[in-house]
């Protein structure tokens, strides 16, 4: 999985690192969730724990958006592939499927191919109705993907406002709440468009917590978030936005733009969200490999989040007290965690993402045995091609202590963890449940 570019694995703990993230990384594969929560049985279509008569339906069309569409929505026209009758997705890597069609588009920041694919999706939805049974598959990724400016916006006010956001540190959720109110297609406004169509949407999680409403700004799913929120996001996160976008935000605070739909909204009458993946499912199959090795698992949090080169440490500073004391497991262990941290650009800039910016905050404190190892499961950190990094005591030797410090202060945690071999690269995984975090504790 981890092609040569990556770091060797020099010990056999090394090795041990490589097999809990590759096995984490399997776990997620959109195709593998998927054909656990989808079956057929002659006109029934079961997903999870509910039951859909295709007999009631004349059309069945498969939209949606996010990295790790093309999979989901793939396992599902195997089950339906006599019922299909078409549909898009939109992926950022091109690929085909029977009746679906597959659109490129851009990420993390939306292009012009990413609005008239999304655009695509929108006609099939549009052409809804009670007798359309619409399957839309969401995965990390699709608040780019999926891209519709509301109103008179442009897409040059998207991608300025996208670009405020990411660099600002602002969660998720918080950035999410601003794209759903620019936006003709998220926060809901799918579904609403497709009512009365019965919508069945396939969630593959990249959100800590997984919050539905949150995980690719939600298209089907209510929002709870107001055009009053999104200004406080703003002002909090201090985001400049061009005009248009505050205009048009004020105006939705001021009752003149439509809110988007929210819980008991009509909308979701005839609308069921199904979550298909998640990021605990990466990590117990993470801690799985571990104790195969013959290390004691320790799965921490699936909830990582805050800033990745203050998390980092942090991780490490459990793996050091179970090396001191063998609280709360013996050591040859494994610590995995997951979640999502962020870097906030502040200046600077060069190359890497949160999982490297971590490790190498990690790699300025590790002094002693333990390898830790950090990727995003979609094998691109940040807006570096790596997935990640692994680090040791070597990582950063003494004479190397203040070029690694300002690499870090200068959010190009790539540049310097490339230089010593410490990058890992998987190429795009096809899949996207969030980072996952490993740390090897060796018997002393
Ligand atoms: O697309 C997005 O909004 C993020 O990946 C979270 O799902």
């Amino acid at each position: 999985m981890f092609d040569d570019r990556s770091s060797l694995s020099r010990t056999p703990h090394h090795a041990v690192a490589l097999d809990c993230l590759e096995a984490a990384i399997e776990a997620a594969a959109p195709d593998r969730a998927a054909r656990e929560a989808v079956a057929r049985d002659g006109e029934t279509l079961r997903v999870g724990d509910s039951e859909y008569d295709l007999t009631a339906y004349r059309e069945v069309v498969v939209v949606g958006g996010g990295k790790a569409s093309v999979g989901v929505a793939r396992v599902i026209t195997e089950v339906l592939d006599d019922r299909l009758t078409g549909g898009v997705v939109v992926a950022e890597h091109p690929d085909t499927l029977d009746t679906v069609s597959v659109r490129v588009g851009d990420h993390p920041v939306p292009s012009e191919r990413t609005v008239t694919a999304t655009a695509a999706v929108l006609e099939t939805v549009r052409a809804a109705d009670a007798s359309t049974l619409v399957l839309f598959v969401v995965t990390g990724g699709a608040s780019a993907l999926l891209t519709a400016p509301a109103g008179d916006l442009s897409l040059a006010d998207l991608r300025a406002t996208t670009t405020g956001l990411l660099e600002s540190g602002a969660p998720i959720e918080a950035v999410n709440a601003v794209r759903k109110h620019l936006s003709a297609i998220k926060g809901g406004q799918l579904a609403r468009l497709a009512a009365p169509a019965t919508v069945v949407t396939f969630a593959l999680s990249d959100v800590v917590g997984n919050d539905l409403s949150v995980v690719g700004s939600g298209p089907t799913v209510p929002d709870e978030t107001t055009y009053a929120d999104t200004l406080d996001v703003l002002d909090r996160y201090d985001v400049a936005v061009p005009a248009a976008v505050r205009t048009h935000l004020e105006a939705g605070a001021a009752g003149d733009v439509r809110e988007t739909p929210g819980v008991g909204d009509a909308a979701f009458d005839r609308a069921e969200t199904h979550l298909v993946g998640t990021n605990s499912e990466a990590l117990e199959s993470a801690a799985a490999a571990a104790a195969d090795a013959g290390y004691d698992p320790l799965l921490l949090t699936s909830r990582l989040r805050g800033p990745a080169r203050h998390v980092g440490p942090t991780v490490l500073s459990v793996a050091e007290e179970i090396a001191a004391t063998g609280n709360p497991v013996s050591p040859p262990a494994v610590v995995v965690a997951g979640g999502e941290t962020t870097v906030t650009i502040d200046g600077g800039g060069g190359r890497g993402g949160p999982n490297q910016e971590l490790a190498l905050a990690v790699a300025l404190e590790l002094d002693g045995p333990a390898v830790f190892a950090a990727v995003d499961t979609d094998g691109e950190d940040g807006s570096s091609d790596a997935a990640g990094a692994m680090v040791d005591s070597e990582t950063v030797p003494d004479g190397e202590r203040r070029r690694a410090n300002e690499a870090l202060r200068g959010h190009d945690a790539g540049g310097y963890l490339d230089g010593v071999a410490a990058t890992l690269y998987t190429g795009p995984t096809g899949t996207n449940v969030n980072d996952v975090v490993v740390v090897v504790i060796p018997e002393p």
